[in-house]
Protein backbone atom coordinates (compact mmCIF):
# COMPACT_ATOMS: atom_id res chain seq x y z
CA UNK A 1 0.00 0.00 0.00
CA UNK A 2 0.87 3.41 -0.79
CA UNK A 3 -0.68 5.78 2.20
CA UNK A 4 -0.19 9.58 1.13
CA UNK A 5 -1.64 12.76 1.97
CA UNK A 6 -0.02 15.80 4.39
CA UNK A 7 1.47 16.28 7.51
CA UNK A 8 -0.74 15.53 10.31
CA UNK A 9 -3.56 13.74 8.10
CA UNK A 10 -3.41 10.18 10.01
CA UNK A 11 -1.63 7.72 7.75
CA UNK A 12 1.07 6.98 11.09
CA UNK A 13 -2.28 6.72 13.29
CA UNK A 14 -4.45 4.71 10.94
CA UNK A 15 -1.91 2.16 9.97
CA UNK A 16 -0.70 1.45 13.61
CA UNK A 17 -4.66 1.42 14.58
CA UNK A 18 -5.23 -1.01 11.92
CA UNK A 19 -2.41 -3.92 12.00
CA UNK A 20 -3.22 -3.74 15.62
CA UNK A 21 -6.51 -5.11 14.95
CA UNK A 22 -4.75 -7.93 12.94
CA UNK A 23 -2.59 -8.62 15.37
CA UNK A 24 -5.06 -8.98 17.76
CA UNK A 25 -7.10 -11.28 15.15
CA UNK A 26 -4.17 -13.38 14.14
CA UNK A 27 -3.89 -13.96 17.80
CA UNK A 28 -6.68 -15.01 18.60
CA UNK A 29 -6.67 -17.61 15.66
CA UNK A 30 -2.94 -18.75 16.93
CA UNK A 31 -1.38 -17.26 13.84
CA UNK A 32 1.40 -14.70 14.68
CA UNK A 33 1.27 -11.52 12.45
CA UNK A 34 4.57 -9.64 12.79
CA UNK A 35 4.39 -5.19 12.56
CA UNK A 36 8.25 -4.04 11.45
CA UNK A 37 6.95 -0.15 11.76
CA UNK A 38 10.39 1.83 10.77
CA UNK A 39 10.38 5.72 10.45
CA UNK A 40 13.11 6.29 7.69
CA UNK A 41 13.82 10.16 8.25
CA UNK A 42 16.89 9.86 10.55
CA UNK A 43 18.12 6.76 8.26
CA UNK A 44 20.62 7.75 5.84
CA UNK A 45 21.55 4.94 3.57
CA UNK A 46 19.83 1.34 2.60
CA UNK A 47 22.17 -0.57 4.64
CA UNK A 48 20.96 1.56 7.94
CA UNK A 49 17.30 1.10 6.98
CA UNK A 50 18.09 -2.82 6.80
CA UNK A 51 20.03 -2.82 10.12
CA UNK A 52 16.80 -1.15 11.52
CA UNK A 53 14.58 -3.30 10.12
CA UNK A 54 16.44 -6.29 11.67
CA UNK A 55 16.59 -4.33 15.34
CA UNK A 56 13.53 -3.46 15.20
CA UNK A 57 11.95 -7.12 14.63
CA UNK A 58 14.65 -8.40 17.21
CA UNK A 59 12.95 -6.11 19.57
CA UNK A 60 9.72 -7.42 18.93
CA UNK A 61 10.61 -11.11 19.55
CA UNK A 62 12.79 -10.53 21.99
CA UNK A 63 15.70 -12.54 20.06
CA UNK A 64 19.47 -11.17 19.44
CA UNK A 65 20.14 -9.04 16.77
CA UNK A 66 22.47 -11.39 15.43
CA UNK A 67 24.77 -9.18 13.03
CA UNK A 68 26.53 -6.10 13.43
CA UNK A 69 25.91 -2.91 12.48
CA UNK A 70 29.02 -2.48 10.46
CA UNK A 71 31.24 -3.85 9.05
CA UNK A 72 29.67 -6.68 7.00
CA UNK A 73 27.35 -6.01 3.74
CA UNK A 74 23.85 -5.31 3.32
CA UNK A 75 23.29 -8.78 2.28
CA UNK A 76 24.07 -10.65 5.47
CA UNK A 77 21.43 -8.15 7.40
CA UNK A 78 18.98 -8.65 4.89
CA UNK A 79 19.84 -12.47 5.30
CA UNK A 80 19.17 -12.22 8.76
CA UNK A 81 15.85 -10.13 8.64
CA UNK A 82 14.30 -12.72 6.70
CA UNK A 83 16.09 -15.87 9.34
CA UNK A 84 14.27 -13.97 12.02
CA UNK A 85 10.80 -13.31 10.43
CA UNK A 86 10.68 -16.87 9.37
CA UNK A 87 11.22 -18.08 12.52
CA UNK A 88 8.96 -15.62 14.51
CA UNK A 89 6.24 -14.71 12.22
CA UNK A 90 3.59 -16.40 10.25
CA UNK A 91 3.13 -13.45 7.79
CA UNK A 92 4.14 -9.46 8.25
CA UNK A 93 4.18 -5.96 6.92
CA UNK A 94 7.01 -3.56 6.83
CA UNK A 95 5.55 -0.06 7.42
CA UNK A 96 7.98 2.57 5.91
CA UNK A 97 7.12 5.68 7.45
CA UNK A 98 8.61 8.68 5.85
CA UNK A 99 9.76 6.35 3.08
CA UNK A 100 10.86 9.75 0.24
CA UNK A 101 13.26 10.86 2.61
CA UNK A 102 15.11 7.37 2.38
CA UNK A 103 17.29 8.73 -0.36
CA UNK A 104 20.62 7.21 0.34
CA UNK A 105 24.72 8.67 -0.35
CA UNK A 106 24.53 8.98 -4.09
CA UNK A 107 23.20 11.02 -6.30
CA UNK A 108 22.88 9.88 -9.75
CA UNK A 109 22.20 6.04 -8.30
CA UNK A 110 18.76 4.27 -7.83
CA UNK A 111 17.43 5.85 -4.23
CA UNK A 112 17.17 3.71 -1.69
CA UNK A 113 13.68 3.64 -1.25
CA UNK A 114 13.08 2.18 -4.03
CA UNK A 115 16.13 -0.67 -3.90
CA UNK A 116 14.16 -1.34 -0.41
CA UNK A 117 10.51 -1.30 -1.38
CA UNK A 118 12.00 -3.81 -4.67
CA UNK A 119 13.64 -6.32 -1.97
CA UNK A 120 11.20 -6.58 0.64
CA UNK A 121 8.08 -6.69 -1.65
CA UNK A 122 9.44 -9.41 -3.50
CA UNK A 123 10.61 -11.34 -0.41
CA UNK A 124 7.97 -13.58 -0.60
CA UNK A 125 7.81 -14.21 -4.68
CA UNK A 126 11.52 -15.29 -3.91
CA UNK A 127 10.90 -17.72 -1.11
CA UNK A 128 13.24 -15.54 1.20
CA UNK A 129 10.24 -14.89 3.05
CA UNK A 130 7.67 -18.10 3.34
CA UNK A 131 4.64 -16.15 4.58
CA UNK A 132 3.19 -13.26 3.16
CA UNK A 133 4.36 -9.96 2.88
CA UNK A 134 2.68 -6.32 2.86
CA UNK A 135 4.67 -3.35 2.59
CA UNK A 136 2.85 -0.12 3.50
CA UNK A 137 4.56 3.79 2.10
CA UNK A 138 3.99 6.64 3.98
CA UNK A 139 4.63 9.88 2.41
CA UNK A 140 3.66 13.28 1.99
CA UNK A 141 5.08 13.39 -1.44
CA UNK A 142 1.87 12.66 -3.94
CA UNK A 143 4.77 12.61 -6.42
CA UNK A 144 6.82 9.75 -4.75
CA UNK A 145 5.67 7.42 -7.40
CA UNK A 146 7.14 8.85 -9.93
CA UNK A 147 11.08 8.43 -8.64
CA UNK A 148 10.34 4.85 -8.50
CA UNK A 149 12.55 2.66 -10.60
CA UNK A 150 10.61 0.67 -13.06
CA UNK A 151 11.68 -2.55 -11.45
CA UNK A 152 10.71 -1.64 -8.24
CA UNK A 153 7.14 0.00 -9.32
CA UNK A 154 6.17 -3.43 -10.91
CA UNK A 155 7.19 -5.28 -7.71
CA UNK A 156 6.09 -3.07 -4.95
CA UNK A 157 2.96 -2.05 -7.17
CA UNK A 158 0.85 -0.64 -4.35
CA UNK A 159 -2.82 -0.11 -3.80
CA UNK A 160 -3.17 4.05 -3.25
CA UNK A 161 -4.61 5.21 -0.12
CA UNK A 162 -4.71 8.84 -0.04
CA UNK A 163 -5.27 10.90 3.12
CA UNK A 164 -6.90 14.03 2.26
CA UNK A 165 -6.93 17.12 4.83
CA UNK A 166 -9.32 16.94 7.85
CA UNK A 167 -12.21 19.59 7.53
CA UNK A 168 -13.64 21.47 10.67
CA UNK A 169 -15.75 19.12 11.68
CA UNK A 170 -13.49 16.28 11.70
CA UNK A 171 -11.15 17.90 12.99
CA UNK A 172 -13.54 18.87 15.81
CA UNK A 173 -14.62 15.11 16.39
CA UNK A 174 -10.92 14.25 16.97
CA UNK A 175 -10.46 17.13 19.25
CA UNK A 176 -13.81 16.25 20.89
CA UNK A 177 -11.63 12.96 22.15
CA UNK A 178 -9.15 15.53 24.11
CA UNK A 179 -11.69 17.18 26.16
CA UNK A 180 -10.37 14.67 29.28
CA UNK A 181 -7.13 16.72 28.89
CA UNK A 182 -9.00 19.43 30.72
CA UNK A 183 -10.16 19.92 33.45
CA UNK A 184 -14.44 19.39 33.76
CA UNK A 185 -16.20 22.44 32.52
CA UNK A 186 -12.74 24.31 31.77
CA UNK A 187 -13.75 24.88 28.15
CA UNK A 188 -16.05 27.24 27.47
CA UNK A 189 -18.65 26.41 24.45
CA UNK A 190 -16.95 28.23 21.73
CA UNK A 191 -13.15 26.92 21.97
CA UNK A 192 -13.52 23.58 20.26
CA UNK A 193 -15.16 25.02 17.33
CA UNK A 194 -13.19 27.81 16.94
CA UNK A 195 -9.95 25.83 17.09
CA UNK A 196 -11.56 23.33 14.34
CA UNK A 197 -12.26 26.14 12.33
CA UNK A 198 -8.55 27.99 12.53
CA UNK A 199 -6.86 24.58 11.74
CA UNK A 200 -9.74 23.62 8.81
CA UNK A 201 -8.82 27.29 7.20
CA UNK A 202 -5.28 26.98 7.69
CA UNK A 203 -4.20 23.44 7.10
CA UNK A 204 -6.37 20.69 8.35
CA UNK A 205 -3.43 19.26 10.02
CA UNK A 206 -4.51 17.32 13.23
CA UNK A 207 -1.26 17.51 14.71
CA UNK A 208 -1.30 21.50 14.84
CA UNK A 209 -4.92 21.45 15.55
CA UNK A 210 -3.70 19.59 18.86
CA UNK A 211 -1.26 21.82 19.24
CA UNK A 212 -3.32 25.02 19.67
CA UNK A 213 -5.89 23.70 21.38
CA UNK A 214 -3.13 22.64 24.21
CA UNK A 215 -1.87 26.18 23.54
CA UNK A 216 -5.05 27.70 24.19
CA UNK A 217 -5.18 25.73 27.81
CA UNK A 218 -1.41 26.88 28.73
CA UNK A 219 -2.34 30.81 28.07
CA UNK A 220 -5.02 29.88 30.30
CA UNK A 221 -3.46 28.24 32.68
CA UNK A 222 -0.35 30.75 32.74
CA UNK A 223 -2.67 33.59 33.58
CA UNK A 224 -4.96 31.45 35.92
CA UNK A 225 -7.86 31.86 34.02
CA UNK A 226 -10.59 29.54 35.63
CA UNK A 227 -11.68 28.97 32.18
CA UNK A 228 -10.34 28.56 28.46
CA UNK A 229 -12.37 31.09 26.36
CA UNK A 230 -12.52 32.55 22.83
CA UNK A 231 -9.47 35.08 23.07
CA UNK A 232 -7.05 32.15 24.49
CA UNK A 233 -7.27 30.53 21.20
CA UNK A 234 -7.36 33.72 19.13
CA UNK A 235 -3.81 34.41 21.24
CA UNK A 236 -2.56 31.19 20.82
CA UNK A 237 -3.34 31.44 17.18
CA UNK A 238 -1.34 34.53 17.23
CA UNK A 239 1.62 33.32 19.00
CA UNK A 240 1.56 30.56 16.42
CA UNK A 241 1.40 32.47 13.29
CA UNK A 242 4.42 35.07 14.58
CA UNK A 243 6.38 32.53 15.08
CA UNK A 244 6.09 30.88 11.61
CA UNK A 245 7.16 34.11 9.53
CA UNK A 246 10.21 34.55 12.17
CA UNK A 247 11.11 30.95 11.00
CA UNK A 248 11.31 32.55 7.31
CA UNK A 249 13.95 35.37 8.34
CA UNK A 250 16.02 32.22 9.03
CA UNK A 251 16.02 31.06 5.37
CA UNK A 252 16.83 33.99 3.97
CA UNK A 253 20.23 34.62 2.38
CA UNK A 254 22.82 36.33 4.30
CA UNK A 255 22.06 39.82 1.89
CA UNK A 256 18.32 40.20 2.53
CA UNK A 257 19.29 39.49 6.75
CA UNK A 258 21.53 42.23 6.50
CA UNK A 259 18.66 44.73 4.43
CA UNK A 260 16.02 43.05 7.35
CA UNK A 261 18.40 43.75 10.00
CA UNK A 262 19.25 47.21 9.01
CA UNK A 263 15.91 48.32 8.32
CA UNK A 264 14.12 46.64 11.76
CA UNK A 265 17.39 48.79 13.72
CA UNK A 266 15.84 51.45 12.45
CA UNK A 267 11.97 50.32 13.51
CA UNK A 268 13.16 49.42 17.10
CA UNK A 269 15.93 52.01 17.70
CA UNK A 270 14.24 55.73 16.38
CA UNK A 271 13.85 58.45 18.93
CA UNK A 272 11.19 59.70 17.17
CA UNK A 273 7.83 57.95 17.61
CA UNK A 274 6.28 55.78 15.37
CA UNK A 275 8.39 53.16 13.56
CA UNK A 276 8.27 53.81 9.93
CA UNK A 277 11.51 53.14 8.24
CA UNK A 278 12.08 56.20 5.15
CA UNK A 279 14.00 53.58 2.94
CA UNK A 280 16.92 56.10 2.24
CA UNK A 281 17.46 56.13 6.25
CA UNK A 282 16.93 52.32 5.80
CA UNK A 283 19.84 52.27 2.81
CA UNK A 284 22.28 54.50 4.96
CA UNK A 285 21.77 52.01 8.22
CA UNK A 286 22.71 49.34 6.10
CA UNK A 287 25.73 50.92 4.29
CA UNK A 288 26.75 51.10 7.66
CA UNK A 289 26.26 47.64 8.68
CA UNK A 290 28.11 46.01 5.71
CA UNK A 291 30.62 48.24 6.48
CA UNK A 292 31.21 47.12 9.99
CA UNK A 293 31.02 43.51 9.66
CA UNK A 294 32.65 44.06 6.16
CA UNK A 295 30.00 42.24 4.19
CA UNK A 296 29.06 43.04 0.22
CA UNK A 297 27.17 46.46 -0.53
CA UNK A 298 24.65 46.12 -2.59
CA UNK A 299 23.10 49.31 -4.26
CA UNK A 300 20.21 50.96 -3.24
CA UNK A 301 17.52 49.07 -5.96
CA UNK A 302 18.68 45.62 -4.49
CA UNK A 303 18.48 46.73 -0.95
CA UNK A 304 14.67 48.59 -1.49
CA UNK A 305 13.89 45.28 -3.30
CA UNK A 306 15.01 42.81 -0.98
CA UNK A 307 12.99 44.89 1.64
CA UNK A 308 9.82 44.86 -0.35
CA UNK A 309 10.15 41.03 -1.49
CA UNK A 310 9.59 40.65 2.73
CA UNK A 311 5.76 42.27 2.62
CA UNK A 312 5.21 39.16 0.41
CA UNK A 313 5.96 37.29 3.74
CA UNK A 314 3.67 39.68 5.61
CA UNK A 315 6.70 40.83 7.78
CA UNK A 316 6.39 44.45 6.63
CA UNK A 317 4.08 46.64 4.94
CA UNK A 318 5.28 49.43 2.18
CA UNK A 319 3.71 52.66 0.44
CA UNK A 320 5.67 55.06 -1.57
CA UNK A 321 6.12 58.31 -0.51
CA UNK A 322 6.92 61.68 -1.71
CA UNK A 323 9.32 64.17 0.23
CA UNK A 324 7.01 67.48 -1.41
CA UNK A 325 7.56 69.15 -4.18
CA UNK A 326 11.10 68.67 -5.75
CA UNK A 327 11.86 65.88 -3.12
CA UNK A 328 11.38 63.28 -5.42
CA UNK A 329 9.92 59.71 -4.55
CA UNK A 330 11.09 56.95 -1.39
CA UNK A 331 9.49 54.26 0.21
CA UNK A 332 8.36 53.56 3.53
CA UNK A 333 8.75 50.27 5.89
CA UNK A 334 5.90 49.61 8.30
CA UNK A 335 6.56 46.28 10.36
CA UNK A 336 3.38 44.47 10.97
CA UNK A 337 5.18 43.07 14.08
CA UNK A 338 8.08 43.53 16.69
CA UNK A 339 11.28 44.86 15.17
CA UNK A 340 13.24 43.88 17.83
CA UNK A 341 12.36 39.80 17.77
CA UNK A 342 13.31 39.93 14.14
CA UNK A 343 16.57 41.41 14.68
CA UNK A 344 17.08 38.53 17.55
CA UNK A 345 15.96 36.53 15.26
CA UNK A 346 18.88 37.01 12.71
CA UNK A 347 21.83 37.66 14.91
CA UNK A 348 20.94 34.15 16.24
CA UNK A 349 23.13 33.06 13.31
CA UNK A 350 24.73 35.10 10.78
CA UNK A 351 28.19 37.99 11.52
CA UNK A 352 25.42 40.38 12.62
CA UNK A 353 26.20 38.78 16.17
CA UNK A 354 29.07 41.59 16.20
CA UNK A 355 26.38 44.63 15.24
CA UNK A 356 24.08 43.65 18.40
CA UNK A 357 27.10 43.93 20.63
CA UNK A 358 27.05 47.55 19.75
CA UNK A 359 23.80 48.53 20.01
CA UNK A 360 24.61 51.79 21.45
CA UNK A 361 26.62 53.11 18.20
CA UNK A 362 23.95 51.66 16.16
CA UNK A 363 21.27 53.73 18.02
CA UNK A 364 23.65 56.92 17.28
CA UNK A 365 23.77 56.07 13.45
CA UNK A 366 20.35 55.31 13.12
CA UNK A 367 19.01 58.28 14.86
CA UNK A 368 22.10 60.80 12.68
CA UNK A 369 20.82 59.22 9.32
CA UNK A 370 16.96 60.10 10.68
CA UNK A 371 17.36 63.34 11.56
CA UNK A 372 19.42 63.67 8.20
CA UNK A 373 16.63 62.84 6.54
CA UNK A 374 13.97 64.76 8.04
CA UNK A 375 16.10 68.08 7.92
N1 LIG B 1 -8.48 10.51 13.07
C1 LIG B 1 -7.75 10.89 14.11
N2 LIG B 1 -8.23 10.76 15.37
C2 LIG B 1 -7.50 11.15 16.43
N3 LIG B 1 -6.28 11.68 16.38
C3 LIG B 1 -5.74 11.86 15.16
C4 LIG B 1 -6.45 11.45 13.96
N4 LIG B 1 -5.67 11.72 12.91
C5 LIG B 1 -4.55 12.23 13.38
N5 LIG B 1 -4.57 12.32 14.73
C6 LIG B 1 -3.50 12.80 15.60
O1 LIG B 1 -2.75 13.78 14.88
C7 LIG B 1 -1.35 13.58 15.02
C8 LIG B 1 -0.72 13.34 13.68
O2 LIG B 1 -1.19 12.13 13.11
P1 LIG B 1 -0.27 11.15 12.26
O3 LIG B 1 1.11 11.14 12.82
O4 LIG B 1 -0.98 9.88 12.09
O5 LIG B 1 -0.27 11.95 10.89
P2 LIG B 1 0.53 11.62 9.56
O6 LIG B 1 -0.44 11.77 8.45
O7 LIG B 1 1.26 10.33 9.68
O8 LIG B 1 1.50 12.85 9.53
P3 LIG B 1 3.04 12.95 9.12
O9 LIG B 1 3.04 12.82 7.64
O10 LIG B 1 3.38 14.33 9.60
O11 LIG B 1 3.74 11.86 9.85
C9 LIG B 1 -1.21 12.42 16.00
O12 LIG B 1 -1.05 12.95 17.29
C10 LIG B 1 -2.51 11.68 15.87
O13 LIG B 1 -2.80 11.00 17.05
Amino acid sequence: MLLYGPAGTGKSLIIGAVTQQIVDLCQSKGERFGVVNINCQPINTLDQAVFELVQTVANDVDAEVGVPETGVSTKRKYRRLYELINEHYDSVIFILDEIDLLVGRRTNEEPAYSKLLYQLSRASNTNEIEGQVSVAALTNDPKFMEDIDGRAESSFNPRDVYFPDYDANQLRQILENRRDAFRPNALTDDVLPLVSAFAAQSHGDARKAIDLFRGAGDLADERDDEKVREEHVRESQEEIDKDRSLKLIEGLTTQKKISLYATASVAYLSNLSGSSVPSPVGFKVYQWVTDEIDADQMTRETYVKYVKELSTYGLISTARKSRGRGGGMYMEFTFTGEPEAMMNRIVDDTRLGAIADQEDILQSVVNAQLREFHK
